[in-house]
């Protein structure tokens, strides 16, 4: 049997030794550091030493007739597994910086299994005479080299070169026992942990980019395997969860191997105590020795249970939260890049949710996965061996286990509605949870005591009463009290996969949405070689909002549609163009203006530009790159600073010039924290002007090629306004010399516009400089009259309305401005001034007094660093950890 045992591990481990030694050939590249010399000499020294004494000990048996020669055989094959051992170690310390785990494993194995026999071979009444002098140089080596390749290599040069974390420099049994982030926990005693501390120091595949990049290439693979299968049809898609699977098989295979290992572990021990109960009833017939070999047996089981099993927990949880960031991220692109028609159906609300909730499904559920493996298979083995002690009567114990399976699911269901009422009442929750709790106690009671009093009814072999021995009793309850775990994990692990795999369902239904179709616009990042070729272009162009296979029509004639597109035809297109004959050229440095009554399309021009809508026919060329400020300023939860770089490398000077071309100064010199100041959802909320300069700010410090400006100036003041137009985006301004296209509802700046677009009924319907358009005395002309006739009305309203307030502060402000009633865009200057834009005032005309107490609020909200709890382990949680071990 042990020689059976030591011929197969062996035959293992040389085949893992070579399926290691091609991966690392094949998939690693080495790391040019050199070798560790002090590691690298001794442990192979140790291995060879090793293998010859084993083979020595297999010449030996050969001679002897005493022992079966298959024993002379497995030491063969065991020296074999050594040498390949030494030829992966050379390898290793060619690609790796850390001990290897095949070696570091079959170390552990091969001492283990050289103690046994040693323990046999010492025993003078154990039967055949095994030859001692070559078994314990083979242990004493292999343990030589075990303890140097367990040595921490952390000072080595090699790891110290190596830019690697402390995970990634950590051996087999540091990983196991923690033991390498014990510097992270030596700084927790003397000072709070900070994110700096660990950064780096993590494994690479909890890199969210990196989880990412992998996991978005092997969808976009599947999509496509998909695609291409002759027998997948259009309506079905490649299954998300399995993708997931997959791309993590290399982290997945040894941790659903260590779940084998630990069930083996587990059931080791139940048999290691029949023979100790065994020994101890007939003691004489044994040495000491063996039953001191059963007791360590059975600690190092359940001790290598145990380390298998947090090392399982804590792989599952790197593979979850790895899966859940990179799912998070390919959520958030598929957001930015969904089309016009998929961006109604998935409100941003939705969007979050598949973000925070089913995204959060892998991390909170991933480690009952694992279980799939141990159930089943520790179900088999219990039962198996529950067979072997008490023959078919084990059924009435595992019937009467299974028949409280369902009391445990309306357990675990009752203790679900409990969770949830939480919510509504801490009060009841506590009541009810205790009840509960209690309840599970009573039951768990209740299910051990059916199951004693079925064992002496029916305890001996097949259903007969029989005599209950010490070993039936205890060893049956071990194995039962063992079974009793997967089964009660089976309702969790059903509930936790059902969840994931709905939640995964979801989100691969968001991933499958329809996408902007790249090909609609021809984009060159660069600009065009001749500065006379326009960086835009359009021609003859419709769009839509609504996807031209989404029309009624289109949908009525889905089967035609198909026949259709497989005699590659383009599908009939139905849809009613938002936009229609469109005809552009815009060159750089050009100044455009895109005027036109409320939702006749000006918007939904430069949306179209961006990409954002579908494109029916014609042609769209767009050259270098696009900064697009919408109507609505988009803030994210930053520092003002980090909001205007986004990203973008921090340069003091143009930093300073954009400040100041945005009027920003003035601003930031209020907030409590300057630049630095956090706004956004947690933030102060910043008016809406000030909110649409820092979305201009973050546009012009882009220092992109085009500017797509949709209507900015609508929430700022008259000087605000008069600031940007002279410092950002008028002919003078830092943008002066890129191409900007404005859409705007004032009248005022269209003087100095090179161009102007007047758009009416989803098309372009005069178009030329302002004196142009005022001669034609059409749209333009009225639209213009009309505004001025609105203006003066509400000017003279409002001017009313000041001057009963403060006469000369009217007067001041009038006669700074030079109002000249014939130029409407003088007069629009000051309506928009006397406006005083209610969004503007919330920043910064409040009474000074109210802004102090405001801006003291602000800053106590915004800069107080986040709650953490700080001190010491309480000894409750010390005694706790020791009553659990
Ligand atoms: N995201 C969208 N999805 C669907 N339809 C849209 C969308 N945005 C605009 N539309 C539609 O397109 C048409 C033109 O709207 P658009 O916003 O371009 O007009 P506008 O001239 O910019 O108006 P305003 O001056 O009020 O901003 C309207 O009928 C509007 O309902």
């Amino acid at each position: 049997m042990t020689s059976r045992r030591a011929s197969s591990t062996a035959t293992l481990a040389i085949a893992g030794f070579l399926i290691r030694i091609h991966f690392l050939i094949h998939h690693l590249k080495p790391h040019g550091l050199g070798r560790t010399a002090w590691i690298y000499w001794p442990t192979q020294g140790s291995m060879i030493i090793a293998a010859t004494a084993i083979w020595t000990m297999a010449y030996l048996l050969f001679s002897t007739e005493e022992i079966p020669v298959i024993f002379a055989w497995g030491c063969v094959l065991m020296g074999a597994a050594w040498i390949t051992a030494v030829i992966l170690n050379n390898y290793e310390h060619i690609f790796e910086i850390r001990s290897s785990s095949a070696i570091f494993s079959f170390y552990v194995t091969s001492i283990l299994a050289a103690v046994a026999i040693l323990q046999t071979a010492l025993d003078p009444g154990s039967g055949p005479s095994y030859p001692l002098a070559p078994l314990v140089v083979f242990a004493l080596a292999l343990s030589a080299g075990f303890i140097v390749e367990a040595w921490p290599r952390g000072n080595t040069r090699v790891q110290q070169l190596s830019s690697v974390g402390m995970y990634g420099k950590a051996n087999l049994l540091s990983r196991l026992t923690f033991w390498f982030f014990t510097p992270i926990i030596s700084i927790g005693l003397h000072r709070i942990i900070t994110a700096d501390d660990i950064k780096g120091q993590l494994p690479q595949s909890l890199a969210a980019y990196s989880g990412y990049k992998r996991l978005s290439c092997a969808w976009n693979e599947a999509l496509l395997r998909h695609r291409r299968s002759s027998t997948s049809s259009r309506e079905t898609s490649p299954s998300l969860f399995w993708t997931i699977f997959r791309n993590s098989w290399k982290m997945l295979v040894p941790v659903l191997l260590s779940r084998v290992a630990i069930v083996l572990f587990s059931y080791t021990l139940p048999v290691l105590l029949k023979e100790l109960l065994d020994y101890l009833e007939h003691h004489e017939s044994k040495p000491v020795s063996y039953g001191i070999t059963l007791a360590f047996g059975m600690f190092t089981a359940s001790l290598f249970a145990s380390l298998l099993n947090t090392y399982n927990r804590y792989q599952m949880l790197i593979i979850g939260v790895a899966s859940r960031a990179a799912l998070i991220s390919m959520i958030y692109r598929k957001a930015l890049r969904l089309s016009a028609g998929s961006r109604n159906e998935s409100s941003s609300g939705k969007i979050a949710n598949h973000m925070s909730v089913d995204a959060d499904q892998w991390w909170d559920a991933i480690v009952y996965i694992s279980m799939w493996i141990e159930i089943p298979l520790a179900l088999a083995i219990s039962m198996r061996m529950l067979y072997n002690l008490l023959g078919w009567s084990m059924l009435a114990g595992v019937l009467t286990m299974l028949s409280l399976l369902p009391l445990q699911a309306w357990q675990a269901r009752a203790f679900q509605s409990i969770q949830s009422g939480k919510l509504k009442a801490m009060d009841e929750r506590m009541r009810l949870t205790t009840e509960v709790l209690s309840s599970m106690k009573i039951v768990k009671l209740y299910g051990c005591l059916i199951t004693f009093g079925v064992y002496a009814l029916w305890g001996g072999p097949n259903f007969t009463p029989g005599t209950l021995t010490p070993q039936t009793v205890f060893v049956s309850m071990t194995l039962f009290a063992m079974l009793k775990g997967p089964i009660a994990s089976l309702s969790d692990a059903t509930t936790s996969t059902i969840g994931v795999l709905v939640a995964t369902r979801r989100i691969q239904q968001f991933l499958l949405k329809e996408e902007v179709d790249e090909a609609d616009i021809v984009r060159s990042e660069s600009l065009p070689r001749n500065p006379l070729d326009p960086v835009i272009s359009i021609n003859s162009a419709s769009f839509s909002w609504a996807s031209p296979l989404n029309s009624p029509e289109s949908r009525q004639d889905s089967n035609e549609h198909t026949a259709l597109l497989s005699a590659n035809h383009s599908p009939p297109n139905t849809t009613p163009p938002t936009l229609q004959s469109i005809q552009l050229t815009v060159h750089q440095g050009d100044l455009t203006a895109v005027v036109g009554r409320v939702g006749q399309g000006k918007s939904s021009l430069l949306s179209a530009m961006i990409g954002d809508m579908y494109k029916l026919d014609g042609l769209v060329e767009l050259h270098g790159r696009v900064a697009y400020v919408p109507q609505q300023a988009w803030i994210c939860n930053a520092t003002l600073k980090d909001n205007i770089l986004f990203g973008n490398e921090y340069d003091e000077g143009k930093y300073r010039q954009v400040l100041f071309a945005c009027g920003l100064e003035p601003d930031i010199a209020m907030l409590p924290g300057g630049d630095l100041t956090e706004i956004g959802e947690r933030g102060i909320n910043l008016s809406g002007g000030q909110k649409q300069r820092v979305s201009l700010a973050r546009a012009a410090y882009d220092d992109a090629d085009v500017y797509l400006l949709d209507d900015p100036l609508s929430a700022v003041d008259a000087h605000v306004d008069r600031h940007l137009w002279d410092n950002l985006i008028g002919p003078s301004g830092l943008l002066r010399k890129k191409a900007r296209i404005l859409v705007t509802h004032g009248t005022h700046h269209l003087r100095e516009m090179d161009q102007i677009l007047v758009v009416k009924g989803g098309s372009i319907q005069e178009r030329g400089d302002y004196s142009q358009l005022m001669s034609f005395k059409k749209d333009f002309y009225r639209l213009i009259k009309e505004y001025t006739a609105l203006e003066r009305r509400r000017s003279d309203t409002t001017i009313r309305r000041r001057q009963s307030k403060d006469v000369t502060a009217a007067q001041e402000l009038f006669a700074g401005e030079g109002i000249d009633s014939d130029d409407p865009s003088a007069e629009n200057e000051a309506t928009t001034d006397q406006d005083t834009s209610d969004d503007e005032t919330k920043g910064s005309t409040k009474p000074v007094q109210e802004q102090d107490v405001e801006m003291q609020k602000a800053k106590a909200v915004l800069i107080g660093a986040e709650k953490m709890n700080e001190g010491g382990v309480g000894f409750d949680v010390v005694l706790y950890y020791a009553k659990e071990a």
